[in-house]
């Protein structure tokens, strides 16, 4: 079988969806949200509490079905598909929730990691091959976020800050082309949420990453473009520099007197 080999230049289309529409009871959680996300670039999602952002993520994700619109990636429409087959063609996510193994080091989560992704892919190898390729993997995404340093410790043993880390580098190990991040930035010190920056940074290179985070200050620094969502609906979607003198965005964030007198 030939190898599938994917041509995703920056400012092409990864991820689109269109009409993503979610609803639980009578609650529309994610109401007709248009998004792209471009390869090679940071699309951050911000918006006020309960604005439907975790939801965004959890769709795109596919841990639920959307009550209806689509969701294409590389222009494949994956609306229909699992979450695991998502995550094997290629989009990653790094979970809020801890998928770490505390007792493994650094180096063995992300081989494990690796290996999941790749078990069948490499099943015509030699198993002492597999667990060799699945290794290096793991030595090269450790290095990407920059544990190196840490490859031999206990992941329990690890800061909070270099834990997000290491639930990137396993993200990372599964090879994916997008990144559907969920808050990495959450609970940092400013020394912490440095290092993640630059991470994210040279990430961007040859990810498209959707970035769903609280920090504004670290939103506006390092994304390319950014959706804005107010119950469920988005309310803009620009450039940094647009979104910040966009008067709806100010007024749902700063309150209409605010808005007005700025
Ligand atoms: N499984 C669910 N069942 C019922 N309602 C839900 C479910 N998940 C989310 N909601 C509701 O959908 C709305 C959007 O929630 P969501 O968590 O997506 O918002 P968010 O923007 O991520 O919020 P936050 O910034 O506080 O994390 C909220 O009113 C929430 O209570």
């Amino acid at each position: 079988m030939k190898p599938v080999i994917h041509h995703t230049h920056a400012g092409q289309p990864a991820l689109v969806a269109a009409g993503l529409t979610r609803a639980f009871g009578g609650l529309v959680a994610v109401d007709h949200v248009d998004i792209t996300v471009s390869a090679a670039s940071v699309h951050a999602v911000i918006g006020t509490n309960g604005a439907g952002k975790s939801t965004l993520i959890n769709l795109l994700t596919g841990e639920f079905p959307p009550t209806s619109g689509s969701i294409v990636f590389e222009g494949r429409d994956v609306t229909a598909w699992s979450q695991h087959r998502r995550s094997r063609a290629g989009m990653g996510r790094s979970y809020q929730r801890n998928t770490i193994f505390p007792e493994f080091d650094v180096l063995e989560n992300c081989r494990l990691a690796a290996q999941s992704r790749w078990q069948r892919a490499w099943n015509w190898i030699t198993p002492a091959a597999r667990c060799r390729l699945a290794r290096e993997r793991a030595a090269t995404v450790i290095e990407r976020v920059g544990l190196g340093a840490v490859a031999q410790r206990r992941a329990a043993e690890l800061s909070h800050g270099q834990k997000r880390q290491l639930e990137i580098a396993m993200c990372l190990a599964t090879a994916p082309r997008v990144l559907l991040l969920d808050e990495p930035l959450a609970g940092m010190g400013a020394e912490e949420t440095e290092r993640m920056l630059a991470v994210l940074d040279d990430l961007r290179r040859d990810h498209a990453i959707l970035l769903v985070e609280h920090d504004m200050d670290a939103v506006f620094r390092i994304a390319d473009r950014i959706t804005v969502m107010v119950n469920g609906r988005v309310i803009a979607s620009g450039t940094p520099d647009a979104i910040r003198r966009d008067p709806a965005v100010r007024e749902a964030y700063l309150g209409h007197e605010a808005a007005e007198a700025a």
